[in-house]
């Protein structure tokens, strides 16, 4: 009876990481693909837009920019783990509104296009380029498509585990989750020490990832740039680090308009879901942000968000390396259509 139980309670937690991760097959089928270059994809635009691709291809995507940064080889890949830990990251997004894969995957170009063009990731160094790249990928994990303020209005079991920073801890739990599971350890060439720095790297990045740590820490950074060439100190390492995961996490205010206004329309969608919730479950009134019945003000929020969260950020970048330049100016024709939808009102 006692090799039955455990048959049967194996079977169990074979059926749960199989939910949790993707099959050997699926594997199979990723790694026998070809690779287009980073040209074909278009990966090296600020630019860039996903919406072009299929699936299959943002995952040849994600192979072709841990190829292109060399991780693959300096790290002793297997290819086939990488394929099925790529493929585990994306069944892990749920399918949202805004927070879902596609999110990750722009964010994780971003930040390709901005260590290449800056060349920046000469500055970090392998360790820290493999550990941001993969913090751009998990960064939302399993993200419910609400933010942290309704985890604790809605008292969530995620709420009860992480009281700060809720919804950035739990990405980073699936994150190692994933990371450690089998068939997915793609990290395993790496020795005990570069492993617990990736980690820590890791953890850092998505965990800046939450707006109010942004707010928290963007005052240094400004001072920091200000002061001038020193910006790239080891001292100063794990701020820009932290500040770079933002700027490629509001990337899509710097796209093209008719891609930040696809973007913006998915957004306030899910503010609005999330809106609808508190109104029908938690039988509140939701924030304007998050109240269909205010859509009217969006363009005037969007401004709002621009002026006060973006274009500090974005210029003080621009400040440390003119490459960057663009994602100001395109923040800045952004803002003038916004003002342009907000005047028609
Ligand atoms: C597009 C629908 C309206 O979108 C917004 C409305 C207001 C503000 S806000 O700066 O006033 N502020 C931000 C901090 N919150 C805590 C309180 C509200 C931001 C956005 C917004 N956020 C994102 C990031 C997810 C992307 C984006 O495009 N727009
Ligand atoms: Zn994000």
């Amino acid at each position: 009876r006692a090799v039955v139980a455990i048959a049967k309670q194996s079977v169990t937690l074979e059926v749960l990481s199989y939910h949790a991760t993707a099959s050997l097959e699926d594997a199979q089928k990723l790694k026998a693909l070809r690779v287009p270059s980073s040209a074909h994809f278009n990966l090296h635009n600020f630019a860039f837009d996903d919406i072009h691709l299929h699936d299959e291809e943002t995952l040849t995507a994600c192979i072709r920019m841990f190829l292109d940064l060399d991780l693959v080889e300096r790290f002793h890949m297997d290819y086939e783990v990488l394929c099925r830990w790529l493929l585990s990251v994306k069944k892990n997004y749920r399918n949202v509104t805004y927070h879902n894969w596609r999110h990750a995957f722009n964010v994780a170009q971003m930040m390709f296009s901005i260590l290449t063009a800056t060349q920046w990731w000469n500055v970090f160094g392998e360790i820290e380029v493999l550990a941001l790249m993969i913090a751009c990928l998990c960064h939302d994990l399993d993200h419910r498509g609400t933010n942290n303020s309704f985890q604790i209005k809605a008292s969530s079991a995620l709420a009860q585990l992480y009281s700060t920073s809720t919804m950035e801890h739990h990405h980073f739990d699936q994150c190692i989750m994933i990371l450690n599971s089998p068939g997915n350890q793609f990290l395993s060439g790496l020795s005990p020490d570069e492993y617990t720095r990736v980690i820590k790297v890791l953890e850092d990045a998505i965990l800046s990832t939450d707006l109010a740590v942004y707010f928290r820490k963007r005052g240094a950074f400004f001072q920091i740039v200000e002061e001038g060439p020193n910006w790239a100190l080891e001292e100063h390492r794990d701020l820009l680090r932290a500040m770079l995961m933002t700027v490629c996490d509001l990337a899509a205010i710097t796209k093209p308009w008719d891609v930040e206004k696809r973007v913006a329309e998915l957004v306030s969608s899910e503010f609005f879901e999330q809106g609808d919730i508190e109104r029908t479950e938690l039988k509140i009134i939701p924030i304007d942000l998050m109240n269909r019945e205010k859509e009217d003000q969006l363009p005037l929020m969007q401004i709002g968000f621009i002026d006060s969260i973006c274009l500090p950020v974005y210029e003080a970048f621009a400040n440390l390396s003119d490459k960057l330049q663009p994602l100001v100016d395109g923040v800045q024709q952004n803002r003038a259509h916004w003002l342009q939808l907000a005047e028609e009102q």
